[in-house]
């Protein structure tokens, strides 16, 4: 086997652990040195001491060496990564780790790969999973999708490890689609909290929520199936129910009215007005998407964003 991550974040962090148990992992990142004196990352995931099989690298090209790179960059810099270190990269199995839509073109981190490195093999590992969780070794379910089916065998099994177990699909546009969309729903769900609105509305948004992520998944011929698993609805309870996602705690501010960290890796963000784009140019109704939206852009508050979803004309579930 042999695996490295590019992108030392929480999530890369955790998943280099993690895989560190059953082999040598290079984890790349940009500023790699106190990371690999302490061997640890005190900054995104203190207190999850390095195992011996973790080196950590500022070298692309040594981190180029393993035929898997799992891509743990936010999704709006994935593709200048790749842009960048184009020529690295080419031939290789390349598993976006990240969730969103890009702002930019309207398309998932798969398709992103594809574009800039046609000649690399392109999937996603996703599904609810927080970097905590796994780099303290508890047990995690996650989707491996790939559309090439021999590849995404081998990843499914060089990528599972003792806590982590993957399942298979061949529909990328289901498992991308279940993890960006899932973020829009988790800031309405925070929101909801946030403002004291009740657990009632909160279920009432996830499912209504989720209905929206049903629409899109079936515009852009995503398998229904993918989105009512571990991708989809899988992540969609996690994340609208926790407060460790980062998604989540922004809707509580903005339900609180409160400060937020902005340089806090929100993926929802981008990803909500994104999505708002494409339901506006596909004349899909997506009204929570649009509602999240509205608020991130001061263009409505959380009663206004209510009061747009409970005033809409009555009809069928
Ligand atoms: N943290 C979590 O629990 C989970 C995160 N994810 C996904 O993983 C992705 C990354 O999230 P986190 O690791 O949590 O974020 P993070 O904020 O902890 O880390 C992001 C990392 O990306 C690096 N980075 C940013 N731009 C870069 C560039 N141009 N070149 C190289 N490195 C760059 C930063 O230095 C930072 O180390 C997101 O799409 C997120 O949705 C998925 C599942 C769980
Ligand atoms: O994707 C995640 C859990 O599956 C992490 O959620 P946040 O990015 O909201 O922290």
């Amino acid at each position: 086997m042999s695996v490295s991550v590019l992108g030392a974040g929480a999530f890369g962090t955790a998943l280099a652990i993690s895989l560190a148990g059953k082999g040598p992992v290079t984890l790349w990142a940009r500023d790699a040195g106190d990371m690999a004196a302490r061997r640890e990352n005190a900054k995104r995931l203190p207190g999850c001491p390095f195992p011996d099989r973790l080196s950590v690298t500022e070298s692309l090209a040594q981190a180029a060496e393993a035929e898997t790179l799992l891509l743990a960059v936010p999704m709006q810099k994935l593709r200048s990564v790749l842009e960048e270190h184009r020529a690295a990269l080419h031939g290789k199995h390349l598993v976006a780790c990240c969730k969103g839509i890009e702002l930019s073109s309207g398309v998932g981190p798969v398709s992103v790969i594809g574009e800039t490195i046609p000649q690399a093999t392109a999937a996603i590992l996703t599904g609810p999973s927080f970097a905590a969780d796994i780099a303290r070794g508890l047990p995690t379910a996650l989707t491996l999708a790939c559309a090439d089916p021999a590849a995404g065998e081998q990843l499914q099994a060089e990528l599972t490890t003792a806590n982590l177990r993957l399942y298979r699909t061949t529909d990328t546009t289901g498992a991308e689609l279940g993890g960006a969309l899932k973020n829009v729903v988790a800031i309405a769900s925070g929101a909801a909290i946030g403002a004291g609105l009740g657990e009632s509305a909160r279920a009432a948004l996830m499912t209504r929520g989720y209905a929206e992520m049903q629409r899109l998944a079936a515009h852009l011929k995503a398998e229904p199936t993918t989105l009512a698993g571990l991708s989809g609805f899988g992540d969609l309870t996690l994340t609208c129910t926790s407060e460790q996602s980062r998604n989540y705690r922004l809707g509580q501010s903005l339900g609180q009215g409160a400060p937020f960290d902005l340089s806090t890796t929100v993926e929802g963000a981008a990803t909500a007005r994104a999505v708002d784009t494409l339901a506006r140019e596909a004349a899909l109704d997506m009204p929570i998407t649009r509602a999240v939206a509205g608020l991130l852009d001061n263009q409505l508050d959380v009663a206004g964003a209510m009061k747009s979803l409970l005033t809409r004309p009555l009809k069928e579930e």
